[in-house]
């Protein structure tokens, strides 16, 4: 069964209001639908549902109005505060609909006393929870916390939506919840409901769809971004991420590209491990680098044990830009690869790459289609959707997350497949694809490989459009580094 996390959930959610969505449409469909799979279970009698403040209550008004213009049923809702107090704009509008909607009863409940002495629990055939949906941030506190007690003394048939309230997806264990005899969660099943010690609570799982649009799921949108790790107010110098930036050698400016990128990213600190031979150019563009200098005019094998000594130090590689392709230097690229925990590995990193049986690290490559072709020693098919399937099968069976750059770049883990669209034809001149490796590195600093990859082309992509409206196809790489800030922010 294809299952994902609560968390990508709201991901494909806010990706959906990215593409126009109007959050109503799908708290309709998610509301509708409850209503629906009730009326399917049971012909008439008393539905009573209690609802929070967050959207889960929200699905609950519109199940409500659903159930309420059906003959033979009785609706009763009660929410849990003041409707001042609804967090959210669709919920708020839902629950004032529900007073033209023939509802027999519509309680504000003040405190916790009132709840208890609520008479109306007796006559309820189904009782509906939702009360906490997956909003829900540590243990229930009041009145939420004496909601779930009496849900679960009342001995109803109890439906949940979405997840049992309680139950936090963020949780190693589940704390005090709702025990269920029904879940309708929505759009897909998700991992947390599956977890061995969570079937218990959640009774049977249904997988309920609110018409999400296909592409908030495969194209990159602005909620992955969502989802990415932030800088909080307390966090340390180094927190957000210690990049190394392995290049340069017979090329200076790729590595540069490469290093803003990454500071421009978020990365805290991004050291640059370059040939003597190029150090002092490449420290002359910006006092914000740390230079490592390595003897000589090339990575070689002599490097690795100073290598090894900045990995303690960093928490991702980025391998390749600018190197050249010396024998030296690709023998030095895997015995690295060989003990490092992260890379991305781009450009003349890729070249003749071979990946080491044994290693401990997760990988991340960025090619374009002929430096895929080389690598995979086979040409991509003309065909997208077959184009998928191979990035896809290549990525399961080298252990690693492929970024397919083109018109539409290709991000696989093996398991699934992400798309994106950001990027224009003014993308082709050098440079851009160093910048793209530095993107990804400062985010796989603190994020799994496979969002940092999808996030990285969705900021360097918008980053170039942002250029492109400036300087339409004579944008440079420099141009695209300028962006990373101002799409970042307006995420
Ligand atoms: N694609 C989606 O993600 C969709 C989500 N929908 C619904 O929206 C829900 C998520 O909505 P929200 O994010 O508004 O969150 P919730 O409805 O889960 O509620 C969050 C609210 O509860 C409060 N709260 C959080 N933790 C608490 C605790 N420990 N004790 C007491 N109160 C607590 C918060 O202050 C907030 O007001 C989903 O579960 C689902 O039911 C649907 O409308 C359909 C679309
Ligand atoms: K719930």
């Amino acid at each position: 069964m294809d299952a994902i996390t609560f968390s990508r959930m709201k991901a494909i959610d806010a990706n959906c209001a990215y593409l126009g969505m109007d959050p109503l449409q799908l708290m309709e469909n998610a509301g509708a639908g409850i209503a629906r799979e009730i009326s399917s279970r049971l012909h008439s009698g008393t539905v009573l549902f209690i609802a929070g403040r967050g959207n889960n209550g929200g699905d609950a008004f519109v199940a409500a109005r659903h159930l309420a213009i059906e003959e033979g049923y009785r609706i009763k809702v009660l929410l849990l505060g003041h409707r001042s107090r609804i967090r959210t704009e669709e919920s708020l509008t839902n629950f004032g609909l529900l007073s033209n909607s023939g509802i027999s009863e519509i309680k504000e409940i003040s405190d916790s006393s009132e709840l208890r002495a609520y008479h109306g629990w007796s006559e309820a055939d189904i009782v509906v929870d939702a009360v906490l949906g997956s909003g829900i941030k540590g243990a229930p506190r009041e009145l939420e916390s004496t909601a779930i007690d009496l849900i679960n003394s009342g001995g109803k048939f109890v439906i949940s939506v979405d997840i049992p309230s309680g139950l936090d997806p963020g949780a190693s264990i589940p704390g005090k919840c709702v025990n269920a005899d029904l879940t309708l969660t929505f759009h897909k099943m998700k991992k947390e409901l599956l977890l061995p010690d969570v079937g218990q609570f959640t009774g049977e799982v249904k997988v309920i769809g609110i018409g999400v649009c296909r592409d908030a799921e495969s194209f990159a949108g602005k909620g992955d971004i969502m989802n990415l790790r932030r800088r909080s107010q307390t966090s340390h110098k180094g927190d957000s991420g210690r990049v190394l930036v392995i290049g340069g050698g017979p090329y200076y400016g790729a590595p540069v590209f490469t290093s803003m990128a990454a500071l421009r990213a978020g990365a805290d600190i991004v050291t640059l491990a370059v040939p003597e031979s190029i150090a002092d150019t490449v420290a002359s563009f910006s006092p914000d680098f740390i230079i490592s200098r390595l003897p000589g005019t090339f990575l070689k094998p002599d490097h690795v044990p100073r290598i090894r000594e900045l990995l303690e130090s960093h928490d991702v590689v980025v391998i390749g830009p600018g190197l050249g392709r010396e024998r030296m230097t690709r023998e030095a690229i895997a015995r690295i690869l060989a003990i490092c925990k992260r890379a991305v590995i781009d450009a003349d990193g890729l070249y003749n790459l071979s990946l080491p049986a044994e290693r401990n690290g997760e990988f991340i490559i960025t090619p374009h289609p002929a430096e895929y072709a080389r690598l995979a020693g086979d040409r991509l098919p003309g065909d997208f959707e077959k184009r998928k399937d191979i990035v896809c099968a290549f990525s399961k069976e080298k252990h690693i997350v492929t970024l397919l750059k083109g018109s539409i770049d290709i991000v696989s883990d093996g398991k699934e497949v992400r798309l994106n669209r950001t990027g224009n034809a003014g993308m082709t001149v050098g440079g851009t694809g160093d910048v793209l490796a530095g993107i990804v590195g400062a985010l796989f600093a603190v994020n799994d490989a496979i969002d940092a990859a999808t996030c990285g082309c969705f900021i360097n992509g918008m980053a170039g459009d942002f250029a492109f409206e400036q300087r339409g196809r004579g944008l440079l790489a420099s141009d695209i580094l300028e962006k990373i800030t101002d799409v970042m922010k307006g995420l």
